[in-house]
C-alpha cells in the first residue's frame, strides 16, 4: 500500500473517530447542560408558580378563616333558630362577602345543615339560605366527609349543581370555644378565571399543574384530569397525577417526590425533580409541596421545546467544518511537503539507479525530506562527476590498452596484431580505390648464432636496432612492424613495383651499412610483394614469405621481389 494511501486512510479514521467522538461528546454534554439548567429552571419555575398560587389564594384564605372565627357566625352556628344571632351573622357575612375576591361566600350550619350562599350580583340577599344539606346526596357529600375528617381548611375544586358553578372552594371549619365544630365558611373562585390566571400560562414547553395531599388533580389545563369533588371520592377512582404519565416508572417515580416531599413537608422550599414522559416526550418534572394549602405544584418542562438540542447543531457543523477544512489543510499540507518531494525523491533514485543522471527539478520544503532532496541532488552531481571522470579514465586506458595491444613492447613498432588490421584495412582500400600496395616481409639473417654468441640480451639490442634502420628506411606514412622473432613485415601504400623494390633494397643495404658501424654486422633477408586489388591476406603473407624464402635460398643478405605470374620481378637495385 502507497505512503499516500496510508496517509489518506489515517486521515479518513481521525475524522471518523474524531467526528464519532465529538458527537457521543455533543450528545452527553448538550444532555448534561440542558439537564443542569432544567433543574435549575424547574426549581424556579415552581417556586413562580407556587408563589402566584399562594399569592392568590392567601389572602382569600386568611379572609375565609376570620369569617370562621367570627364571633357572630359561631354563635348563630350554635343557636341556628336564634333570628337575631341569624340576621347579626347574615349580615357580618355580607361584609366578608364584599372583601372576598368573587364576592361571594358561602356558610353551612351543623346543627341544621342549612347551606347559605350570595354571590357577586348579591342575587340572593334576604333569601341567602338556599336549602339544606342532604348527607345522602352525593353532591353535598363534601359537607359530611370535610367535618368527619375534621380538617379545619380545605380546597376544593366541585362544581356546585344547584348553583350551576364550577369553583375552586375555600371550605374552612367553624369551631365553637370548645373546640367543636359548628359549621363551616368560605368562599368559592371561579375556576375557569383562575385556571387561566395560575394554569393556563401561555408558556410554550412549560405545563404547570396542582395536586392535592392524595396526588388528585386539582388544577390543570385540562378540565377532563381535574379530580373535582375528590373529597368524597374513594380512594382508587380518583384521577391522580400518575395518570399523566405513559411509563409506570414515571409514575412511581413522580408518586414517589410526592411521598418524599410530603415527608419533609417542615423544611421549606423543598423541590424534587427528574426526568418523564408526557405524550411520548421528555420533560423534566419539578415537584413542590405546598405545606400552607396541603397541595403539590407540578411543574412539566418540555426541554426540547424550551431548548431544542437542534439550537446546537450550528455549533457542530461548525466543528465538522472546521475539521473538514483541517483535515484538507492536512492533506494538503502532507501531500505538498511529504508526499509529493518523496515521490519525486523515488522516481529521481530509479532514474539514478538506471544511470541517468540528469535529474528533474526536485521539491525541496524546508524540512527533513527537502534536505534529503538537497543531499541527494549533490550527491548524484558528485556521482555524475566521478562517472564521467571514470568513463574518461577507463576511454584513456582503454584506448592505451588497445594501442598496447598493438605495439611491440621491445621496438616500439607495431606488433603482428597491428599488422594484421592494417593489412586488412590495405586490402579494403586496394579494391575500393582499385590501387596497388606493397608488403616487405625481412628476417635476421642467422639470428640465432649471435643469440647464441653474444646472449639474449644482444640480440635484444639488435632487434631494436633493426627496428630504428627500418624506421628510417621507409616513408613517414609507410607501416614498419615488428611480426615476431626476428622477422618485420613494412607495409607501403601507395607502392608501385619500382617503389617496393627501392625501399626493400634501402632497408636492407641500410642495415648491413649501420649494424657494421656498431661492430656487431648483421644482414637481413627481403622478401617483397606488390600486391593487387583482391588480393586476400592469407594470399598476401604467403607470397611474400615466398619471396622471403627465395632470398634466403639465394643465399641471405639480399631482396627478392614476386609478383603475380603476369608481372616481372624488379631486379635488386643500389641505392
Ligand atoms: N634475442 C632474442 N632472440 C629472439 C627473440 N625472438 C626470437 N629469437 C631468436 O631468434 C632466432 C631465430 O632464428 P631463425 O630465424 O629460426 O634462424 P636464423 O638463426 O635467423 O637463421 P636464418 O633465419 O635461417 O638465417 C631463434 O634462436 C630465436 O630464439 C627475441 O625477442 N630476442
Amino acid at each position: 500500500m502507497s505512503l499516500k494511501t496510508r496517509i489518506l486512510g489515517l486521515a479518513a479514521t481521525l475524522l471518523v473517530l474524531a467526528a464519532t467522538a465529538s458527537w457521543l461528546a455533543y450528545q452527553q454534554l448538550s444532555e448534561d447542560i440542558i439537564q443542569r439548567w432544567g433543574q435549575q429552571v424547574a426549581e424556579i419555575q415552581v417556586r413562580y408558580d407556587s408563589a402566584r398560587l399562594l399569592q392568590s389564594l392567601e389572602r382569600e384564605i386568611g379572609l375565609a378563616r376570620q369569617m370562621a372565627d367570627s364571633s357572630a357566625l359561631v354563635k348563630w352556628a350554635e343557636q341556628p333558630d336564634n333570628k337575631a344571632l341569624e340576621q347579626d351573622a347574615l349580615r357580618q357575612a355580607e361584609s366578608f362577602r364584599t372583601n372576598f375576591r368573587d364576592n361571594s361566600y358561602f356558610l353551612a350550619l351543623r346543627k341544621n345543615n342549612h347551606y347559605y350562599y350570595n354571590n357577586a350580583r348579591n342575587e340572593f340577599a334576604g333569601k341567602q339560605f338556599r336549602y339544606v344539606l342532604d348527607p345522602n346526596k352525593p353532591d353535598d357529600a363534601w359537607f359530611f366527609q370535610l367535618i368527619s375528617q375534621g380538617r379545619d381548611f380545605h380546597l376544593n375544586v366541585n362544581p356546585d349543581t344547584e348553583l350551576g358553578v364550577t369553583k375552586l372552594w375555600i371550605d374552612v371549619l367553624m369551631r365553637n370555644e370548645q373546640g367543636d365544630i359548628v359549621g363551616m365558611v368560605g368562599t368559592g373562585l371561579n375556576l375557569d378565571d383562575f385556571l387561566k390566571d395560575i394554569v393556563d400560562i401561555n408558556q410554550d414547553g412549560i405545563t404547570t399543574l396542582f395536586v392535592d395531599h392524595n396526588g388528585a388533580i386539582q388544577l390543570y389545563r385540562d378540565r377532563n384530569y381535574i379530580d373535582f369533588a375528590t373529597i368524597v371520592k374513594p380512594e382508587g377512582q380518583k384521577n391522580t397525577v400518575d395518570l399523566l404519565f405513559d411509563e409506570p416508572e414515571d409514575k412511581q417515580q413522580i408518586l414517589g417526590m410526592l411521598a418524599m416531599l410530603k415527608k419533609r413537608s417542615d423544611q421549606a422550599g423543598q423541590v424534587e425533580s427528574g426526568f418523564v414522559t408526557v405524550d411520548g416526550r421528555e420533560h423534566l418534572a419539578g415537584v413542590a409541596y405546598l405545606p400552607a394549602i396541603g397541595w403539590f405544584e407540578i411543574t412539566l418542562l418540555d426541554l426540547n421545546t424550551l431548548v431544542p438540542r437542534s439550537y446546537l447543531l450550528p455549533l457542530v457543523a461548525v466543528f465538522l467544518v472546521a475539521l473538514l477544512v483541517t483535515l484538507l489543510l492536512f492533506h494538503y499540507i502532507i501531500q505538498s511537503r511529504i508526499l509529493k518531494p518523496i515521490m519525486g525523491l523515488e522516481s529521481a533514485v530509479k532514474r539514478v539507479r538506471e544511470g541517468n543522471f540528469s535529474l528533474p527539478r526536485l521539491d525541496k520544503p524546508d524540512n527533513e525530506i527537502g534536505r534529503l532532496a538537497d543531499h541527494f541532488e549533490k550527491m548524484t552531481l558528485s556521482m555524475k562527476d566521478s562517472t564521467r571522470e571514470l568513463e574518461n579514465k577507463v576511454a584513456q586506458r582503454t584506448d592505451e590498452l588497445s594501442r598496447l595491444a598493438r605495439i611491440d613492447p621491445l621496438t616500439g613498432l607495431k606488433n603482428r596484431r597491428g599488422l594484421d588490421e592494417l593489412l586488412d584495412e590495405e586490402i579494403q582500400r586496394s579494391r575500393r580505390q582499385d590501387n596497388r600496395f606493397g608488403l616487405i616481409w625481412l628476417d635476421i639473417d642467422h639470428f640465432k648464432a649471435i643469440n647464441d654468441q653474444l646472449g639474449h640480451q644482444a640480440g635484444d639490442e639488435i632487434l631494436c636496432r633493426v627496428a630504428l634502420w627500418l624506421k628510417a628506411g621507409v616513408r613517414p606514412y609507410d607501416a614498419p612492424g615488428r611480426w615476431g622473432g626476428d622477422e618485420f613485415v613494412v607495409i607501403l601504400s601507395p607502392c608501385d613495383a619500382h617503389t617496393l623494390s627501392q625501399i626493400a633494397n634501402r632497408i636492407r643495404h641500410s642495415v648491413e651499412e649501420e649494424s657494421r658501424k656498431t661492430g656487431t654486422p648483421v644482414t637481413v633477408s627481403v622478401g617483397g610483394y606488390l600486391c593487387q586489388p583482391g588480393d586476400t591476406s592469407d594470399g598476401i603473407l604467403r607470397e611474400a614469405d615466398r619471396a622471403l624464402y627465395e632470398a634466403k635460398e639465394q643465399g641471405r643478405n639480399r631482396v627478392c621481389i614476386v609478383s603475380r605470374n603476369d608481372e616481372t620481378p624488379v631486379p635488386e637495385t643500389e641505392l
